[in-house]
């Protein structure tokens, strides 16, 4: 097992799948550049050092970090169950190894000379050894399996929880980034499923030295030549095994790109919000052509890879058979020699191919383990990654190798105390102030802001104007706290959000987003999302559910639905219904009213209303700005014209600032906007 499994030389496996042009027709030669050009930078060049790596040295190096990993998180997951696997196990071990030795008692009895019913009679004793340890071993290993079978739906557990705590909590960019969202797939899809496996191959695989320690025990005992025979059968399957686990490895990094582009095509062709569109703009052959196209590619990727790994296979099987052919005519020889007796052949026969049977598991859980592995490494790898995304004042619980248990929902109040030492954001403050604020998204070459400086009082309306693409949005997100700065801060009165953990600043605003979620929920939980305990059922008695949603509008909505303020909004469920742009919008609206957030945060909240709700909700807005603070952020220049201060940005930077008057006076852009929109309407 010391060869390194490279295919060619020096070259990675899946470089030589990228490169290998094939006559026949059915490899992949060079398909990322020829076929899926779009995909080409992401997914090759970065996995190539990965795999170089992956040799059967490497393998033997890691597989015993891997079963410690899987030991660890076997045993977080559930200590007793951890300690009763492995013993159940190695108890089962011990049987075996009993049971064979006493069978040279039974074969002895029954060669030895003499009558047929005496010699029976003899054996009786070592027969009844053979029975009780057959008969205990597979108690034991009944138990075993139970125990092991209890583990993995809490090790799945832990698994996910991490991968969830940390995909919500890291950074917002982190989720622009599309080898993040690669990663994310590979760990989603494959890694966190892997835990579980990993745990129960790890298990295997000591049943399967147990076994083969056994076996190899005894044959020791009856002649010491049988042992390293035995082991020989299994380089071959060994070989064989790992060759094919990094092989199937290499493919599904290969094709992780292609995977991930088929789920995006697929959810577009079967889920209901795209339906109409698919339908309306004729998209059904440009959307089938497209998801051909990549399975045509990933077809021809794994038909390769099947072809190999039955070239594998075969071969592998062939040496062992001439292996085993060895060990026996070994075996035969050492009988003809005269050197063992015939009692003790007949048991190392036993012996062998108990040994072979554990050795063919073992060898299996060992590749199984290692392939699965790799997936594991990968979600770990991933977990690891996101977690240092976590922003540094999030201040999570510190990083541990397995998840830890989250509070439950319905009793997490939101964070409102800043932790000892830490700064906490004034109560009421005053004023919050935008410095000189920079971004650049990550991966982009041009700032979407440059320098923005600006200032909204308690108690104001303020509203930031600007077109397409000016940098709106992400302003909003920075005052936030959704994104940092590059350069510059947002303070409330003397606090830098920068010095305040993330929670304290989100659960002190309230975001009306340009693009909210259509919450699969119930109207309630639509409204008080994420709020105090009634995040998950909802209080009926909630007044605050009643203002908000009589505040926004929404309050017309829920009245016509079949159960008020429990009727489940998502048709894919039964009973569940289905609402108008305008009347999911209003539902957003009552949310962010419902959050009761000193800053109000609100990103085009009237795009989809209708003129009377639009006309009722900014005034509403004004309402709630006693006392609090609104940044409106519209393109319907009619209602800022009331806003206290109104900003325009233009290409990431302030190019205007004043109430409606000044800026009006100054005939700049938004007086442009501005008498553009009021034109529309006069003629
Ligand atoms: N996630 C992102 N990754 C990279 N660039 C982004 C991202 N989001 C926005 N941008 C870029 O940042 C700039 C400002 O975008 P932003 O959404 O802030 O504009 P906006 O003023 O809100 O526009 P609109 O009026 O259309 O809503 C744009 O050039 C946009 O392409």
């Amino acid at each position: 097992m010391g060869t390194r499994l490279r295919i060619t030389g020096r070259l990675p496996l899946l470089a030589r799948l990228r490169r290998r042009p094939d006559p026949a027709g059915d490899e992949p030669g060079d398909p990322f550049e020829s076929e899926l050009p779009e995909l080409s930078a992401l997914v090759w060049h970065a996995r190539d050092g990965e795999l170089a790596e992956t040799g059967m040295g490497t393998m033997a190096r890691r597989l015993p970090a891997v079963i410690a990993q899987a030991a660890g998180l076997a045993w977080r997951a559930n200590r007793a169950d951890t300690a009763a696997t492995i013993s159940l196990n190695l108890a089962a071990g011990l049987f075996t190894a009993f049971g064979l030795l006493a069978t040279t008692g039974v074969l002895t009895a029954l060669f030895s000379a003499g009558p047929t019913p005496g010699r029976v009679r003899d054996a009786l004793p070592s027969l009844a050894l053979v029975a009780g340890s057959v008969a205990l071993r597979s108690g034991l290993q009944a138990a075993a399996g139970w125990t092991q079978a209890r583990l993995e739906p809490q090790v799945q557990r832990l698994v996910e929880l991490r991968l969830y705590e940390a995909t919500t909590a890291a950074d917002l960019t982190a989720l622009d980034d599309s080898s993040f969202l690669d990663d994310l797939q590979r760990a989603e899809t494959r890694g966190m499923n892997a835990a579980p496996q990993v745990v129960q191959h790890a298990v295997d695989v000591l049943t399967g030295a147990v076994g083969m320690a056994a076996a190899a025990g005894t044959l020791g005992v009856l002649h010491p030549l049988l042992l390293p025979l035995l082991l020989l059968t299994a380089v071959p399957e060994g070989w064989a095994s790992v060759r094919s686990a990094r092989l199937r490895y290499a493919t599904m990094l290969a094709l992780v790109g292609v995977a991930r582009r088929k789920w995006i095509l697929s959810s577009l062709m079967t889920e209901r919000r795209h339906a109409a569109e698919v339908r309306a703009f004729t998209m059904r052959p440009f959307l089938l052509g497209e998801y051909d196209r990549f399975a045509a590619h990933q077809r021809r990727v794994e038909l390769g890879l099947a072809r190999r790994q039955t070239t594998t296979k075969i071969t592998g099987d062939v040496l062992k058979g001439l292996a085993t052919a060895g060990v026996y005519v070994a075996l035969g020889l050492l009988l003809w020699r005269g050197w063992v007796p015939l009692a003790v052949a007949g048991t190392a026969v036993l012996a062998i191919r108990s040994g072979q049977t554990s050795l063919v598991n073992l060898v299996f859980a060992v590749n199984q383990c290692y392939e699965e592995g790799l997936y594991f490494g990968d979600y770990l790898a991933f977990c690891d990654a996101a977690e240092a995304r976590i922003p540094r004042r999030a201040l999570p619980p510190p990083p541990a190798a397995v998840p830890r248990p989250a509070p439950p929902a319905e009793t997490a109040p939101p964070a409102r105390a800043a932790p000892p030492g830490r700064p906490a954001l004034p109560d009421p403050f005053g004023r919050i102030q935008v410095r000189d604020v920079t971004f650049t998204y990550p991966g982009s070459d041009a700032p979407s802001l440059r320098g923005v400086s600006l200032e909204l009082r308690r108690g104001e309306v303020v509203a930031l104007v600007g077109e397409n693409g000016s940098g709106k949005t992400t302003l909003s997100r920075i005052m936030a706290g959704l994104y940092d700065p590059d350069g510059g801060e947002v303070r409330w009165d003397e606090v830098s959000l920068a010095d305040v953990p993330q929670d304290e600043v989100w659960s002190r605003v309230a975001v009306i987003a340009q693009e909210y979620t259509h919450w699969p929920m119930t109207a309630r939980q639509n409204i008080t999302m994420g709020r105090g305990p009634a995040h998950r059922a909802g209080d009926p008695e909630d007044p605050g559910v009643l203002a908000a949603a009589r505040a926004s509008g929404a309050e017309e909505v829920v009245a016509d639905l079949a159960r008020g303020y429990d009727t489940l909004l998502d048709r894919r469920f039964q009973g569940g219904a289905e609402l108008s742009g305008g009347q999911w919008q209003r539902l957003a609206v009552a949310r962010g009213f419902y959050r009761d957030a000193p800053l109000l945060i609100c990103d085009e909240p009237s795009a989809s209303l209708d003129a009377r709700a639009e006309h009722l909700l900014f005034d509403r807005i004004r309402d709630h700005a006693a006392g609090r603070t609104v940044l409106l952020i519209t393109h319907r220049l009619a209602s800022v014209r009331y806003a206290d201060r109104i900003y325009v940005l233009e290409h990431g930077k302030v190019t205007e600032e004043g109430d409606h008057d000044t800026l009006m006076a100054r005939n700049g852009l938004y007086a442009d906007l501005y008498t553009l929109q009021a034109s529309a309407y006069r003629c």
